[in-house]
């Protein structure tokens, strides 16, 4: 019965998989590559408008260019495939248990349990119709095992979650367990059984709006779909209900399935591959006239997209108490005291914990980051782990290998001022802010405008130039002119141009021009 529940289970993903893989059973027309990527470096150049719209999409002739590539459908086809991480679609009443390891090489030096604890209520708490019921934090010496407690401990806690009224699954609070931990675990109490990596890829599931987020996110369930394939067949095994091959293919069950899975993998990996060189080449395209490209990053919910809306005034942009609010890295422009233009990236917000499969799959988001201009590195100063929270940001910027010219550069701002009381200032290589009641934007501003000038060495500008002298003619020489908007009344024009500190020095002294 158990096999043939297996067998029914895999059948539609069997079959979607090999209508995807076998020419003979779809339209020849329908390719997979089906990535329309956000490129950040085709953001640069751009008219402002379209940029702080909201998320930059690609302009008409590159949009022209990358449709051939998008097919809505597979992309779909990839990302519906079914309930990967098992939580299913509607409420959840949970009981949270964190294994608090005490000895080891598991125990966490930088944190407390309490605070671990807060934080997996925090993520329970972001999704919709999920609740916590109850929790508890017990020690364990053995978090290895499949049981993770004592014998005592065990049966203490089995008893406590059997008693707990109207509860539909307990969270383990560590970042993976193993299918065989489940299981055990599910038989002794009877409900179903998440941990941390389940929670977060539910989350990002519901999250996630672009076709280049679903990719990602199918490809960080590849491990989690292998690993309880193996289960399956373990107990097909078992219960001596495999058969050895299928239809005469000369593989068996396990085969055919691995295989499929690997099919699927490839797929996904060539599609963000392609991707990546796109943006390779887009960046490449249109080094010449860029704007400067400020990323803002930081743990998440610390207040990333708040900051952005209270910098650009995008009404576009949604903050919200949530973690993982933001899964798709979008492009605001602002204006800099001097009327520099420069473009803010939105990023994904950290995790400590972070199942390793989704940083490698949002790494490619992040690679952007790399090519930044400056990098903002935003933190919730009114949280209580903001310490451990910062080194790991700094830790995850390492792995990502980030330039150290834009490491050493990179701004710290102290956000949510506003929720301390007396707030001290105390180092003077931080901007404390309020994203949200604006104290210290100013500041913030004339900081970015500062580092910018220093790392570009280029001011973008907006000049009011007189029409009838040869100030626009020299400007189209020696600078590039992006913008020039004519005042008929009085025979000048604000031009929008792109020049050097050098070049812009020259201008004054030529023009006479303060
Ligand atoms: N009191 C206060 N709340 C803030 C401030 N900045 C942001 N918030 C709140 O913090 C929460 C998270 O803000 P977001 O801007 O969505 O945070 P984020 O870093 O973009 O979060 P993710 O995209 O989920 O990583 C929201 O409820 C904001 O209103 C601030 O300066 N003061
Ligand atoms: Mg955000």
């Amino acid at each position: 019965m158990a096999a043939l529940r297996t067998i029914q289970r895999w059948l539609p993903v069997l079959q979607r998989s090999c209508t995807a893989i076998c020419p003979l059973h779809r339209p020849t027309t329908a390719r997979f590559l089906p990535v329309r990527p956000f490129v950040l470096s085709a953001a640069r150049g751009r008219n402002t408008d379209e940029v702080s719209k909201g998320r930059y999409t690609a302009s008409t002739e590159e949009e022209e260019e990358e449709e051939d590539f998008i097919d809505d459908s597979e992309v779909e086809e990839l990302f519906q495939q079914q309930d990967i991480a098992e939580v299913g679609q509607g409420q959840h009443r949970l009981f949270i248990v964190h294994p608090d390891v005490k000895w080891g090489s598991r125990k966490q030096h930088l944190t407390t349990a309490e605070l671990m604890l807060a934080e997996a209520v925090g993520l329970v708490n972001t999704l919709d119709n999920w609740t916590v019921v109850d929790s508890i934090i017990l020690s364990t010496k053995t978090p290895e095992k499949k049981r993770i407690f004592g014998k005592g401990n065990f049966q203490s806690l089995t008893e406590k979650i059997r008693q707990t009224a109207g509860i539909t699954a307990v969270f383990v609070n560590v970042e993976r367990l193993s299918p065989l931990s489940v299981k055990e675990l599910k038989e002794a109490w009877g409900v179903n059984v998440f941990d941390r990596y389940s929670v977060v890829l539910h989350i990002f599931r519901c999250n996630a709006q672009t076709k280049e987020a679903k990719l990602q996110i199918s490809l960080a369930e590849i491990p989690l779909l292998r690993s309880r394939l193996r289960n399956d067949v373990a107990n097909l095994d078992q219960q001596g209900g495999r058969s050895k091959y299928i239809g005469g293919s000369g593989e068996t069950l396990l085969e055919v399935q691995q295989r499929l899975l690997r099919e699927r993998e490839l797929k996904i990996r060539s599609a963000l591959e392609k991707l990546r060189r796109k943006r390779h080449l887009l960046r490449s395209q249109r080094k010449h006239k860029e704007f400067p490209v400020v990323s803002v990053l930081g743990y998440t919910n610390c207040g990333k997209t708040t900051l952005i809306k209270s910098l650009t005034g995008d009404s576009g942009l949604q903050p919200k108490n949530q973690l993982f609010a933001t899964l798709d890295v979008t492009v605001h422009a602002g204006q800099l005291p001097n009327h520099m233009t420069v473009l803010y990236v939105d990023t994904i917000g950290f995790l400590s914990q972070l199942p390793h499969q989704l940083i490698d799959s949002f790494s490619a988001t992040l690679e952007d980051i790399k090519h930044s201009d400056l990098l903002v590195h935003v933190r919730d100063i009114s949280h209580p782990e903001t310490v451990n929270q910062k080194v790991n940001v700094l830790n995850v910027l390492k792995n990502l290998q980030i330039p150290e010219r834009l490491l050493g550069s990179m701004i710290e701002v102290h956000n949510k001022i506003d929720l301390i009381d007396n707030y001290q200032f105390m180092d003077p290589h931080v901007l404390p802010i309020s994203a949200l009641d604006g104290r210290g934007l100013d500041e913030l501003k004339m900081a970015v405008e500062a580092e910018i000038i220093a790392s570009t060495g280029k001011h973008i500008l907006d000049l009011r130039v007189d029409l009838s002298s040869p100030q626009l003619s020299w400007l189209y020489k020696e600078a590039t002119v992006q913008d020039v908007e004519v005042d008929a009344n009085d025979g000048s024009a604000i031009v929008k141009v792109v020049i050097s500190t050098a070049a812009y020095g020259r201008y004054k002294k030529l023009f006479s021009v303060k």
